[in-house]
């Protein structure tokens, strides 16, 4: 009885365990982004419904693609130390309700972009679950060091699902975030995969650093790094955002390049990590300056009479 006692306070709870496989952390950076497109597309407020309904059915329908990749993948990530912990991997959650808790997050996640949303946005961001579960997952992943690259593409879609909800329509503004998300993939993930390269050995995944060993890779991350330093700046010069945007975008550049370089010319774990973690602050830094300039920069560059 004592014991029961304690390991109920101990393991976490089914729910708990359905939640970790939906990938939180990553799938609420996601849900962010898209946030930022939907208040972009238009000036002032927006209509609070909309973005409410929008919010909840994009992160529904995110967090069935990272539950679904967890049950394609509970073999491989068995084999990783990062993801061995997963409780799909562990076999405390067996694929049959992992399959049913995917599908039950999908179907909703969906049906309220269908009913309160629109059809546009619906059938986009079911495109992006079949991109990641599907093409990127399944297709992509096993087969070629390309694999982040291509799926990386439904990683950027969420600043377009966000502008789609508000406008019925896929904006030019939108399609540049697009852009920033899509370069800022690659050296996000490769970054992590050089410190954990022999992870990816274990598993037999033909991650970039495997197949073309790590020097290679970190060319890669620092070209990357600087193309994607130069489509940030696209905002500002497009005029879709102003000075305040600008100065984070230059600043928080700078630093992943000088990252970059850093682990281009003199490699360590210790550094790769450190970029990997800077990456995730880079794109959170600047959606959340796309924001503020969106609301602050009118005010402040307008005439005073
Ligand atoms: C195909 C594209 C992508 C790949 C392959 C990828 C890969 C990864 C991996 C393997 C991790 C796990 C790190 C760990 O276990 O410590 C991770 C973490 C993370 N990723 Fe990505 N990622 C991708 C796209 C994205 C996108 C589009 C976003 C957000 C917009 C994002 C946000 C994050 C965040 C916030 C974390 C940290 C999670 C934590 O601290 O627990 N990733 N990524
Ligand atoms: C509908 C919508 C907006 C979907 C978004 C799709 C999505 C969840 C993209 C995030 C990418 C991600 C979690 C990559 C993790 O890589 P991995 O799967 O290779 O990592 P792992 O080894 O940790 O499983």
């Amino acid at each position: 009885m004592a014991w029961t006692a304690t390991a109920a306070l101990h393991l976490p709870s089914k729910w708990a365990q359905f939640h970790q496989l939906t990938k939180p952390r990553v799938v609420q950076l996601i849900v962010f982004c898209a946030l930022i497109g939907m208040l972009l597309a238009q000036p002032g407020l927006p209509d609070l419904g909309r973005v409410l309904a929008a919010t909840v059915g994009i992160w529904l329908v995110a967090s069935a693609a990272a539950v679904f990749n967890c049950l394609v993948e509970r073999g491989l990530d068995s084999r990783m130390a990062r993801t061995a912990w997963r409780p799909s991997a562990r076999g405390e959650l067996g694929a049959g309700e992992t399959l049913v808790f995917a599908v039950v997050l999908c179907t909703l996640g969906c049906s309220v972009l269908l009913a309160l949303v629109n059809l546009l946005t619906a059938v986009l961001t079911l495109a992006t679950f079949v991109g990641y579960a599907i093409v990127y997952t399944v297709l992509l992943k096993p087969r070629t060091p390309q694999n982040i690259v291509i799926g990386g593409a439904s990683g950027a879609m969420p600043p377009v699902l966000g502008w789609a909800a508000m406008t019925g329509d896929v904006g030019l503004p939108a399609l540049t975030l697009f852009l920033i998300i899509f370069l800022w993939t690659p050296p996000h993930f490769w970054a992590l995969a050089l410190y954990r390269v022999e992870d990816y050995r274990r598993a037999g995944l033909p991650m970039l650093p495997i197949t073309h060993g790590s020097e290679f890779t970190r060319l890669q991350v620092l070209l990357y790094t600087i193309v994607l330093f130069a489509a940030t700046l696209l905002p500002f010069t497009s005029r879709t955002s102003g000075g305040i945007y600008l100065v984070a975008a230059v600043v928080l550049g700078w630093r992943f390049i000088v990252l970059a370089w850093r682990l281009w010319r003199d490699y360590s774990d210790a550094l790769a990590r450190q970029t990997f973690r800077f990456s995730i602050w880079h794109l959170s830094l600047l959606f959340a300056a796309l924001l503020l300039d969106h609301y602050l920069w009118p005010w402040l560059s307008s005439p005073v009479v």
